[in-house]
Formats: C-alpha cells, structure tokens, sequence
C-alpha cells in the first residue's frame, strides 16, 4: 500500500501542512466511488508544486490518499467544521457540489478503519514534526497549505477572493502572523484577500493552533484560476500563473520565517 504521508524535513521553524493534494483512493474504495467521485474533483490540485522550493529549511508533510477516501482537515470525531451550514464531512458523503460520490456509501465501521489506517498516521506524522521544529526552535509556525475552485455555490456566494487566510478569528496564532500574512496578501497587484472570511482554517489549524505553547497555525485557502490553467478537469498547473503567485507565497513563508525568533518565549 502507498504510504499515507510523505515526509520532507528540514531545519528551520516552518512546516507545511497538505492535507488534500494527495490523489491515491486504495482499489477496493475506488470501486465504491460513483463515476462522479472517481473524478476527484475536490482535489487540492498541484498544491504541492505550486509551493514546492519556495523556502529553505522549511519541513513538509503530505498526505498521499485523497480527501474521499478521509478528509484529514476534519475532526477524526466527526464533528463538523461548520455547524449549521454546508460543508463536507470526515469521509465526504458528497463533492463541494452537493453532488453524492459514492455507489456504496461508507459504513461506520469503513470510517474507523480509513481513520485508524490514514487519518491517524499523516497527524502523528504532522504532530511529531511540529514538536521536532518546536523543540529545534523554541516556536513552530504550522502554514496549512490548500487551494478550491472560486466558485461553488453550494458552499459560499458569489466568487472567492484569491488569498483566503484562516485563524480561526485569531485564535490559532500570534497576532503578528496573521497581521503580516494579512498585509502582503492585500498589497500584492492584482489580487484580493480576506482574513477570516468564509474559510477561518480547518479542523488542522484550530487543532495545532496553540499560541500559548508556541505553536502557531495558519491557513491558506488560494482561488486555483490563480495558478491553474482552469477550475475544470483536467486541471493543469499554469506555470505563468503559478510563478506570479509563486513570489507572494515566497514573501509571505520568509516573513513568517524571520518573525519565528521573535515569538520564541513570547507566550
Ligand atoms: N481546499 C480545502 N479547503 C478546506 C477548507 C477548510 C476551512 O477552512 O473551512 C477544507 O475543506 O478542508
């Protein structure tokens, strides 16, 4: 079996989090997909790439199986992201559409076995590597890394902004990280962002945001038309696209790299 997570360490005070740009579904969870769930469509596409050399030193944890077969920016409890309003659940019932994506919809005890078997592994891996860097450091700033179609409306109104940034209202970090973040989000030419917006961070960033234990989480939510050729299959990565974009992600992972010492001990 493919390995759940894949592991890039390196020495410096930042790791990237990506949860949903691994597309591998096991065979016996591909047959019960519909034609529809085969697609992937939720994919964070090229999300990987896209972030890929952007910062020295910078440790990298991946979860290799799609957000279908468990979605890891979920509570392995089950508990909703968003309560009351539309969202996709541990195992996903339906797409970002609203739209049904299986033939053989997954029992309770499907559930407990892709949490103990995928779930599991990719947070104790992220988990260990946030307590390498903070021990390493004395800090470890978490960047949730993700990406989403601007426009569906069965989960938001109207179009996405392009840089979607998530503190769960401030709770997940260091005021000056959302703060700077924030800033070269809203001065980068030709792009819109919002702090908090629709996305406030996933269940990964609410659960490794810990300012007080000098761990801090922040997530990115980027629009795809930004780097992609279009929001549709077969989603292809637009290499021009991707190197504009490419520069504000370098500044804003710096950034936050530099302000780390700052934070040691702040708490
Ligand atoms: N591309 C993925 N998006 C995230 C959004 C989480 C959130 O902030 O609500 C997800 O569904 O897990």
């Amino acid at each position: 079996m493919t390995d759940p997570v894949e592991i890039k360490r390196g020495d410096g005070p930042i790791v990237l989090g990506l949860p949903h740009t691994g597309t591998y579904v096991p065979g016996d969870i591909a047959a019960k997909l519909n034609d529809r769930g085969r697609e992937l469509a939720d994919t964070d596409w090229h999300i990987h790439t896209l972030y890929d050399g952007l910062l020295d030193g910078v440790t990298t944890v991946r979860a290799t199986f799609h957000r279908y077969v468990i979605d890891a920016n979920r509570d392995p409890e089950g508990v909703s992201l968003y309560p009351g309003q539309n969202t996709t659940t541990l195992v996903p019932l339906t797409d970002f559409d609203g739209e049904n994506i299986w033939d053989v919809a997954p029992t309770e005890d499907d559930i407990a076995y892709r949490a103990a078997t995928f779930h599991a592994p990719y947070h104790k891996a992220l988990a260990a590597e946030l307590e390498r860097v903070r021990a390493k450091h004395g800090v470890a700033i978490l960047y949730d890394c993700h990406s989403i179609r601007s426009n569906i409306p069965f989960l938001f109104d109207g179009t996405l902004p392009d840089f979607n940034i998530g503190t769960n209202l401030g709770a997940t970090c260091d005021p000056m990280i959302e703060t700077l973040t924030s800033e070269i989000c809203s001065q980068a030419q030709g792009y819109s962002a919002v702090l908090n917006g629709r996305f406030k961070g996933g269940w990964t960033t609410r659960h490794y945001g810990r300012p007080e234990i000098n761990q801090h989480a922040i997530q990115m939510e980027l629009a795809q038309s930004n780097y992609l050729t279009a929001e549709e299959a077969p989603w292809s990565y637009d290499e021009s696209r991707a190197a504009k974009l490419r520069t504000h992600l370098t500044e804003i992972l710096k950034t936050l790299a530099d302000l780390a010492p700052a934070l040691r001990g702040k708490s």
